[in-house]
């Protein structure tokens, strides 16, 4: 080697960075079509012929009713629909025609929230180091990943990870891996990009498949990005939230309670009617181990502020009452909830930016009233729990 000796302990030392990772930038992304929640039923029953299934959309409506849902956004507009009429009946082999279509339309979207980002972060796309891309709608290889980098114009050495199939805590685990990524690799820059468009799981009512009736009620089509990376250069770059802690948990038992599978005619997924109390069971452990490994013990949830996926409105209750959590804590979670739906594991990316906005005018409203600290919770098949806890150095006027 050459002349200054180093042992490997150094070396790894000098490769790792100073401070924790970093939001350094958001942005998000939705298809065009917007639906209103309160007319979906009669959307839905009527573009996939079903009409005649009056019981099917009674329960529809009053899950819309209670759902939380004031609008969501979809990529499969009547024009795409009555092009592939196939997608209506889930026995008919069109998992193709949605490959081909996902392969295409979930890599823009994520390029429309990730120019967002970039900008936001404010330095060159070509100084990403990292891409993490989190969907269900992946099925084919090269992957959106691989596309996403050629849209932005990545360099070629980025370092590229996808993952398929994580559900709703894609975007959780996603920036929990970036977390890592910039924290052992000094100067890294990590674009978590998640990207879903529920074309792959829709299909008609037949059967009368709850699940299926709760999936079309609950699920909408969106993208978000996030560049995260350590040791912020000043004055470009300005830490949104630090990755103080982050740890996954499973709750044992409960494989079956969310599951998720590609078939020959989309994708079907099981969703328990026990998530909610599964999940209301479960989420003060993690906080309290998540803040014990940082030292902190009895921790007043009131005095966090709060990024939870609101995969559904019961379960933003659930947690809202085991935690004790005032009016408005949640307030960002449900505002993304109602505007946008459950966008799976794009949906937490979105509350980030919405939460961050909310800290914003209230630092800005009462001075040093904002909170300092905060967690963000993702939720997904496993049953799996994600848990960070995050600091925002605006709060405290950095
Ligand atoms: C669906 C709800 C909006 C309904 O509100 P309420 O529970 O207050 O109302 P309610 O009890 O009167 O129920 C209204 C109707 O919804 C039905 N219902 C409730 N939960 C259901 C479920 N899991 N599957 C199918 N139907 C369900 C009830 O049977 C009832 O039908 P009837 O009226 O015929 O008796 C709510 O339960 C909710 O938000 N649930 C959480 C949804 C969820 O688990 N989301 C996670 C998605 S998965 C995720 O986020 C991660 C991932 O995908 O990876």
């Amino acid at each position: 080697m050459g002349s200054a000796p180093a042992t490997v302990r150094e070396m790894r030392r000098a490769q790792r960075a100073d401070g924790p990772a970093a939001v350094l930038g958001i942005g998000t992304a939705n298809p065009p079509t917007c639906l209103a929640q309160d007319e979906y039923p009669d959307y839905y029953f009527r573009v996939t012929n079903s009409e005649h299934l009056t019981d099917l959309k009674g329960k529809l409506t009053r899950i819309c009713n209670k759902s939380g849902i004031k609008q969501r956004f979809i990529h499969l507009d009547e024009e795409l629909l009555a092009a592939n009429p196939d997608f209506k009946d889930r026995t008919l082999p069109s998992l193709d025609a949605r490959v081909e279509i996902a392969s295409a339309a979930v890599p823009e979207l994520a390029a429309s929230a990730a120019a967002k980002a970039i900008a936001e972060w404010g330095r060159p796309a070509t100084d990403i180091t990292h891409l993490i891309f989190s969907t269900y709608s992946g099925a084919r290889a090269p992957s959106a990943d691989r596309r996403l980098a050629s849209l932005l114009g990545l360099s070629p050495t980025v370092s590229r990870t996808i993952l398929n199939l994580h559900g709703c805590y894609g975007g959780g685990r996603s920036l929990q891996l970036a977390k890592e990524l910039a924290e052992n690799n000094r100067g890294a820059r990590v674009l978590v990009a998640c990207s879903e468009i529920t074309l792959i799981a829709f299909y008609g009512p037949e059967g009368g498949c709850p699940d299926n009736i709760l999936g079309q009620a609950l699920f909408g089509d969106g993208a978000g990005a996030v560049i995260v990376g350590a040791d912020p250069v000043s004055p470009v770059e300005r830490p949104l939230f630090e990755m103080a802690f982050a740890s996954q948990t499973t709750i044992p038992e409960t494989e079956d309670a969310i599951s998720m599978q590609i078939n020959k005619g989309g994708m079907e997924y099981h969703i328990s009617n026990q998530v909610p109390r599964l999940l209301g069971c479960n989420v003060e452990r993690c906080l309290v181990d998540a803040f014990g490994a940082l030292g902190i013990h009895n921790a007043n949830w009131n005095n966090l502020f709060w990024a939870i996926h609101p995969g559904g409105r019961a379960i933003l209750d659930h947690i809202e009452g085991v935690l004790g959590l005032d009016d408005g804590k949640l307030a960002a979670s449900r505002h993304v909830l109602s505007e946008f739906g459950n966008m799976s594991g794009t949906t937490v990316i979105f509350v980030l930016d919405e939460l961050r906005r909310r800290l914003g005018q209230a630092a800005n409203q009462e001075e040093g009233q904002a909170p300092e600290w905060g967690v963000m919770m993702a939720f997904g098949p496993g049953i799996t729990i994600e848990t960070m806890v995050l600091h925002a150095p605006a709060a405290e006027g950095n």
